[in-house]
């Protein structure tokens, strides 16, 4: 098994008996859960600079611990005061470390900005759990779905009031899993299979993804020149989450990547 296919054997089990101790009836009566979500598409198809996502991530199954002992209201908020479009915070714990408890605390800290859940989505349940936690964009990663559950699982989370993020790692997934349901195209740089990461996976899928879908590079970004240069072949949102999460002060290290990219652009007006 790679280590793809042991998460998503083990998300199963553990969708199984979260649907045993709490009901969807008892999610629908969670207060977040009526709560009116925010768009992230939306901010996205009218950006005229690069856009940063940026990523609560306490340790991944690629890099082990990258910083374990953050606390999520303070770096989501501190994230939000330099400048992010959005926030991603991981909800699996078993290989990301993350939880509910990450999201909700996030959450309170930060009302109205959009925030993706990101966890591996198998089942239609942890759609209304995403939305009883505060979410407004949740995952579907297409290298763990049949195309079929790819196009169910967006029409339920549309039904729900999510938006939809469809992570694709190359054209076959692109081809195969793209549908009307759709919000926000991904290109991970990062195979979750091999966790080799490249920015040519971005480049090469760019002209591959219609026009109609806004799409953002996901995984492995650092620099404000590489952000750029994917900028100008149309993405326009970009998740990170190591580059800030394994320094000690996470929101300081996104302020810093906003202003090298509005240095840059400021010395080439042309780049953005
Ligand atoms: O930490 P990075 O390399 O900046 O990557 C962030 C994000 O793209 C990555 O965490 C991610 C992308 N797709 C995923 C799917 C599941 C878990 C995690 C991910």
């Amino acid at each position: 098994m790679n280590i793809l296919e042991k998460i998503v054997a083990r998300k199963l089990v553990e969708v199984e008996a979260s649907k045993r101790t709490k009901s969807i009836s008892d999610l629908e009566k969670e207060a977040l859960f009526s709560r009116t979500s925010v768009s992230l598409s939306d901010a996205l198809k009218i950006a005229a600079t690069p856009k940063i996502i940026s990523e609560f991530k306490r340790k991944s199954p690629s890099k082990g611990i990258i910083n374990g002992d953050v606390l999520p209201e303070i770096v989501t908020a501190d994230y939000v005061a330099a400048g992010a479009a959005a926030l991603s915070v991981l909800t699996d714990t078993d290989f990301f470390g993350g939880s509910f408890d990450d999201f909700l605390r996030a959450r309170k800290a930060n009302p109205n900005i959009p925030m993706l859940r990101k966890d591996f989505i198998v089942d239609e349940y942890q759609l209304f759990e995403a939305k009883s936690i505060g979410a407004d964009i949740i995952l579907l990663i297409a290298a763990c779905l049949e195309p079929s559950e790819v196009e169910s699982l967006s029409k339920k989370a549309h039904d729900l009031g999510l938006e939809v993020l469809l992570e694709v790692h190359n054209s076959e997934e692109l081809a195969q899993s793209l549908c009307d349901h759709i919000d926000i195209v991904g290109v991970n740089n990062r195979n979750l299979k091999t966790f080799e990461t490249s920015i040519e996976t971005s480049i090469e899928l760019s002209e591959q993804i219609p026009g109609s879908f806004v799409k953002i590079s996901e995984s492995g970004l650092s620099d404000a020149e590489t952000i750029l240069h994917l900028y100008n072949h149309g993405y326009k949102g970009f998740l990170i989450g190591e580059t800030f999460m394994k320094t000690a002060n996470p929101g300081a290290a996104l302020a810093d990547l906003q202003n090298n990219l509005s240095q840059i652009s400021n010395r080439n007006p042309h780049v953005v």
